[in-house]
């Protein structure tokens, strides 16, 4: 290790793959692939345009005014200046024209990513067939199985408790005294309506609910949370709070503005901010599951259920010093509904806080398990929802695009069911722990079957 550490390598070394452990894949011999990543005669020029440095790459949309074609020219002179192949990375299938300026820059194609079906999820009296875009083997069968126990006990319940996205700008004064200034003024509620009026005016549908400030010498977070209609609203905060951070320079003109996120939002980290006062939309799901489907389904009783739910999800996560971790897995189920719907996957952090709660009820003849869920970020507009796979998952669960009577509905129904498919994502895998059954279900669904095999014949 040592000597690795002190001869560093570069790519031009000669052993420089056997140092990282990757064959270059030779590109393909000339001829027609499956691809065709130049579209013109004309393009083979502008290739060697960007290999010389005469075009900037990320300049090809604008010059060339299609996507499609800029992808595939970008595309061909990535392979030719790194000697390595992108074949398997496909290039057609995708809408060039609709991610620009809104998903993603410099495309060379896209990753595949399966999308399994999971459901009926029976919530609040209505039926959701739950898509999951996930690698994991094993992860949709077990939520499925979750569904079905809930399903088989008569259904969830959700509630939604707090809608509110938060961005927190730092800001800096000469002295402690002025910052704490600065702080009385924003939390006065005297000021409150004029502040949400400046706010107000960043968009049609983001209103201002609340400010709350923390100080820490002179610097000042103040941690402004909205309403965002049906978006996520990131976008949508960042503006509003520009707005207001200008009005307040007018009677704070000593007030330095650090950076429009100061981290006490808590954008895309682990915080105990968000998990106390949460972020985005905030859920409970709750179910009770009868002891037969606890015994059918799940395999497993219910009071080694609820004690594994203690031990683990608990106790072991309070030994683990989690912050919003209290179980099993609500980030799999989040994740897995997140890239089906075009949700923002980095968000996952703080949209998989989730304490688990299983008590035994009705006498012994029940469990009641409960999922809490404080910061689900989720919106049907904006981002990636618009796209065409994504879009069509939203179709799916009824929820996609702008709710034209209502606004805010439909996130508002996709926070409730990513807490409904996580309440039975949770059981599943609980049960399978607790029945010994979670390495030899994913030996069965999450493994080749050459490996499988291999395993056998070594044991
Ligand atoms: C795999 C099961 C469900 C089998 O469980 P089983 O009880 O043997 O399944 P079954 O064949 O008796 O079927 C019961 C029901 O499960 C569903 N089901 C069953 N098979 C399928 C399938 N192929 N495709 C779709 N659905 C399936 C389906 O609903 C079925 O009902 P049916 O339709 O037959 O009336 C179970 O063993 C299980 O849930 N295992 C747990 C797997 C799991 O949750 N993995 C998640 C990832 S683990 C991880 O990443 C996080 C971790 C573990 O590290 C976190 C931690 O630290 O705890
Ligand atoms: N800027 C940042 O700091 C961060 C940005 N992001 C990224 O932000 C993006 C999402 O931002 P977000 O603000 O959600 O989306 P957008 O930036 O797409 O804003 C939503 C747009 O939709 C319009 N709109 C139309 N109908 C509705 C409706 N019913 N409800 C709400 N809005 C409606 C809004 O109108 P109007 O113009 O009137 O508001 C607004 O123009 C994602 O790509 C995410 O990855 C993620 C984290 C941080």
């Amino acid at each position: 290790f040592a000597q690795s550490v002190v001869a560093p390598r570069t790519p031009q070394d000669d052993d420089w793959n056997d140092v990282v452990g990757l064959e270059p894949t030779p590109l393909p011999p000339p001829g027609p692939k499956k691809d065709e990543t130049l579209l013109f005669k004309e393009d083979e020029e502008i290739v060697q345009s960007v290999l010389s440095g005469t075009t900037a790459s990320y300049e090809l949309e604008a010059k060339l005014g299609d996507c499609r074609r800029a992808a595939g020219i970008r595309r061909e002179a990535l392979e030719r200046t790194m000697g390595r192949s992108l074949e398997g990375l496909p290039l057609d299938g995708l809408d060039y024209e609709s991610i620009l300026g809104q998903c993603c820059e410099n495309p060379v194609g896209y990753v595949q990513i399966p999308v399994g079906v999971a459901g009926p999820l029976l919530l609040d009296g209505k039926k959701y067939m739950v898509p999951l875009a996930t690698t994991e083997g094993t992860l949709v069968a077990s939520i499925n199985r979750g569904l079905k126990a809930i399903y088989a006990s008569g259904g969830a319940i959700s509630v939604l408790h707090k809608d509110a996205m938060t961005r927190a700008p730092i800001v800096r004064f000469g002295s402690a005294v002025r910052a704490a200034e600065l702080m009385l003024f924003v939390e006065d509620p005297l000021n409150f309506d004029t502040l949400a009026a400046v706010f107000n005016r960043s968009s049609r549908f983001a209103k201002l609910l609340k400010i709350q400030c923390q100080i820490a010498g002179r610097n000042l977070y103040i941690r402004f949370a909205c309403s965002t209609g049906d978006a996520m609203g990131m976008n949508m905060i960042s503006k509003g709070v520009q707005y207001v951070l200008e009005y307040l320079q007018n009677d704070f003109p000593d007030m330095e503005v650090i950076g429009i996120s100061g981290n006490f939002c808590s954008d895309k980290k682990a915080a105990a901010v968000n998990w106390i006062q949460g972020r985005g939309k905030s859920v409970v799901c709750e179910a009770i599951i009868k002891e037969e489907v606890v015994r059918k389904v799940l395999k497993t009783n219910m009071d080694s259920l609820a004690g594994l739910n203690v031990n683990k999800n608990l106790i072991g996560s309070a030994m683990a010093g989690t912050v919003g971790g209290f179980n099993a897995h609500a980030s799999n189920i989040v994740s897995a509904l997140f890239i089906a719907t075009g949700q923002d996957p980095a968000q996952n952090v703080e949209s998989s806080h989730c304490i688990t709660q299983i008590e035994s009820v009705k006498n012994g003849k029940a469990i009641y398990i409960a999922v809490s869920m404080p910061c689900i970020e989720v919106g049907t507009i904006g981002g990636g929802t618009q796209l065409a796979s994504q879009s069509a998952c939203l179709n799916l669960l009824g929820v996609k695009g702008a709710n034209k009577e209502s606004p805010g509905a439909n996130a508002r129904q996709l926070a409730r069911i990513v807490a409904g498919a996580v309440l039975a994502g949770e059981v599943s895998l609980l049960a399978a722990i607790d029945t010994d059954q979670l390495m030899t279900s994913h030996m069965k669904y999450n493994r080749s079957s050459k490996d499988v095999i291999h395993l056998a014949s070594t044991e």
